[in-house]
């Protein structure tokens, strides 16, 4: 098969991409590397550098070769950002978006599979969060992957195109063969910041509150590995056969901030520097999946369950390349 996977030079679809490959298929990866990494993609995979606002590039992609299915993870997701530039994270998530599912549309191309996010929940009523829960976005980002999910629900009926919205909780770990990771410029996830605090790459890392309602106060997700992540995407490619569908999928487990130090502390036998700071704008304070839909109906099963597992699979990666994928491009 060949796949198209935007984004794919990113922290998620570069694991993506090497699952795909490690699988037999082709793919070709379109990507403008805002935030993503030449280095990151395997020279195995075609890579086309291109922004996908730019129309016309995107439908050369479309003439050049034909695609099984695409794999849309290109997107502006910074929660914190999307408060500040709420407009600009709309136009640019949306138009882009349906741009690119139309443009597979009338290619011929019938599978589209979403990367959406769990910030379509908003501050859930209740945890873990089912597919059927209410979707009402804190922020932008989220309203952005909303609005994405539902005009794709109309493209089967009229189009012939069936998506699959994948609700990503948080993507965390690295390629457990370490050839590949999480390096974002700036990084505002978790467990790389604290693992590179720790590494003495960054500053102390700030806790964000510490007066939220949840057992110790800090805030709660659920970490799922994006090797994981990754073959969830390939688990749900068949049941488009059927038609369009949407997953939530973590790990079912939620952790606090300071769970997730104390694993970085067990997996590097040292202590995390970090100082107590105020709330983040626009972080629910606990968003945890049931992935049980997932389960049941494509028998995906997470392989690195546990948080120190996914926490070690990191360290090893920020230990081995502090500088990210500098490092490998200089080489
Ligand atoms: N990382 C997470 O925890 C998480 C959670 C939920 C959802 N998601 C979603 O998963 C997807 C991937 O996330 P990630 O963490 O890998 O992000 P990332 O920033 O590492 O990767 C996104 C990639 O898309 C590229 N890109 C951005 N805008 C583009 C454009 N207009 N044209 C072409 N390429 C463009 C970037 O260069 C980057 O390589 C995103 O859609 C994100 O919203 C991520
Ligand atoms: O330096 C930091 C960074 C994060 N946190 C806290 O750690 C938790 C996780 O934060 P991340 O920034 O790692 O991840 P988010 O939960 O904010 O966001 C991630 O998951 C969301 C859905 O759950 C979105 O999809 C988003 O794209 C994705 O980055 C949050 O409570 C946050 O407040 C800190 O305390 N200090």
């Amino acid at each position: 098969m060949r796949y198209l996977v935007s984004g794919g030079a990113g922290y998620v679809g570069s694991h993506l991409v090497l699952a795909l490959l490690d699988a037999g298929h082709e793919v070709v990866v379109l990507d403008d590397l805002s935030m993503g990494h030449r280095a990151a993609v395997p020279t195995s995979a075609e890579f086309v550098q291109a922004t996908l606002s730019d129309r016309a590039r995107v439908q050369e992609i479309f003439s050049a070769w034909s695609f099984d299915a695409v794999f849309h993870m290109a997107a502006l997701s910074l929660v914190g950002d999307s408060m500040k530039e709420p407009l600009r994270y709309c136009r640019e998530n949306v138009a882009n978006s349906l741009f690119l599912a139309e443009t597979a549309a009338r290619a011929g191309c019938t599978k589209f599979v979403l990367s959406s996010t769990a910030a379509v929940f908003g501050v859930p009523r209740e945890v873990p969060i089912t597919e059927e829960a209410p979707t009402t976005p804190v922020n932008p980002y989220g309203l952005s992957k909303l609005m994405v999910e539902q005009a794709l629900a109309w493209a089967e009926g009229a189009h012939g195109l069936r998506s699959a919205a994948l609700r990503y909780f948080n993507a965390a770990g690295a390629d457990p063969a370490g050839r590949a990771g999480e390096d974002h410029d700036p990084e505002t996830h978790l467990i790389p910041r604290a693992i590179l605090a720790t590494l003495g790459e960054l500053p102390p890392l700030h806790v964000f509150g510490t007066d939220y309602d949840t057992p110790d106060g800090t805030a709660v997700r659920d970490y799922v590995h994006v090797a994981d992540l990754a073959a969830a995407h390939i688990a749900v490619l068949p049941r488009l056969d059927q038609g369009s569908v949407r997953y939530n999928i973590g790990n079912g487990a939620g952790h606090s901030v300071r769970e997730v130090m104390a694993a970085v502390e067990r997996v590097a036998g040292r202590p995390v520097p970090h100082e107590n700071g105020p709330r983040r704008a626009g972080d629910p304070p606990a968003l945890v999946a049931s992935s049980a839909r997932l389960r049941a109906e494509t028998g995906w099963t997470p392989r690195f369950a546990e948080l120190d597992q996914i926490v070690r699979t990191a360290w090893d990666w920020h230990a081995a390349q502090p500088n990210g994928y500098r490092a490998r491009a200089a080489a």
